[in-house]
């Protein structure tokens, strides 16, 4: 089964609509189609301003989080049928600055994927250890009960188009990457959950990134994996020089 490679951006809490606009038109053209999918998941305040730049070019625009319900007294929560209004496709669930900052559980990450698939839109669920967890050789374990977690309740036809980041806590934004072969590992090991859980069909068409630190410098190592499918990019995506250069990278593979 041929998969899609699949590159996001995740700018987190960086970028003014201006900014967002000045990075998306110096970018946009130069974006591939076909071969790979580029998405950029922005903060909420820029999203319908690049859904505005990007339409009629290859890039999907992505949020950072959604609230499971579709409305009701949630201050300050956004639904997924609002994302879903202003033309956006993917948004991240569960990552790890959430889990840790703001109470992600495993149990908000399934009911959040549940509701985006409802509404339309794409989850990427983001799964993995911190260092005292790798430390004490739990990470299977670990990323197995997020990943077995997080897919609870999804049909077969929802599963097969999740994107899944494998993103060891302590590779986020700290210039130390996992290596491409551990990476490839765990991320053999999430397909393999995915398989328990689904079946070989499912597995075969979920689309696994790698996150962690990934630079135009290394992420060519990542994607000869036979696994890894892409990757969830933090520091790198800022600048439209590196995220084009990353693109090309997958666009090339
Ligand atoms: O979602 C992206 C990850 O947190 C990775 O961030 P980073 O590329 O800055 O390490």
């Amino acid at each position: 089964m041929q998969r899609t490679p699949i590159i996001a951006g995740n700018w987190k809490m960086h970028k003014t609509i201006q900014e967002a606009r000045d990075f998306v038109r110096a970018v946009r053209s130069f974006l591939p189609g076909g071969k790979v999918e580029t998405v950029i998941c922005a903060p909420f305040t820029a999203l319908a301003a690049l859904v505005e730049e990007l339409h009629n070019y290859p890039a999907a625009i992505g949020a950072q989080n959604v609230h499971w319900e579709e409305s009701g007294a949630y201050t300050g929560e956004i639904s997924p049928g609002m994302l879903v209004e202003i033309g956006v496709k993917y948004v991240i669930i569960g990552h790890s600055e959430r889990r840790e900052y703001f109470a992600e559980t495993d149990e908000t990450v399934n009911r959040k994927a549940k509701a985006a698939f409802a509404h339309g839109l794409l989850p990427i669920v983001c799964v993995g250890e911190n260092l005292e967890q790798r430390e004490s050789g739990k990470t299977k374990e670990l990323v197995r009960d997020q990943v077995i977690r997080a897919v609870e309740g999804l049909s077969s036809e929802q599963a097969k188009q999740l994107v899944i980041a494998y993103e060891p806590v302590w590779a986020i934004g700290t210039g130390k990457s996992s290596s491409a072969e551990d990476a490839q590992e765990v991320i053999a090991f999430i397909r393999s959950m995915v398989e328990d859980a689904f079946d070989s069909q499912v597995a075969s068409q979920v689309r696994i990134q790698y996150g962690g630190s990934v630079k135009p410098d290394n992420i060519m190592a990542y994607l000869e994996q036979p696994d890894i499918d892409g990757a969830l990019v933090g520091g790198a995506s800022l600048a439209p020089d590196s995220f084009l250069q990353l693109v090309e990278a997958v666009r090339r593979q």
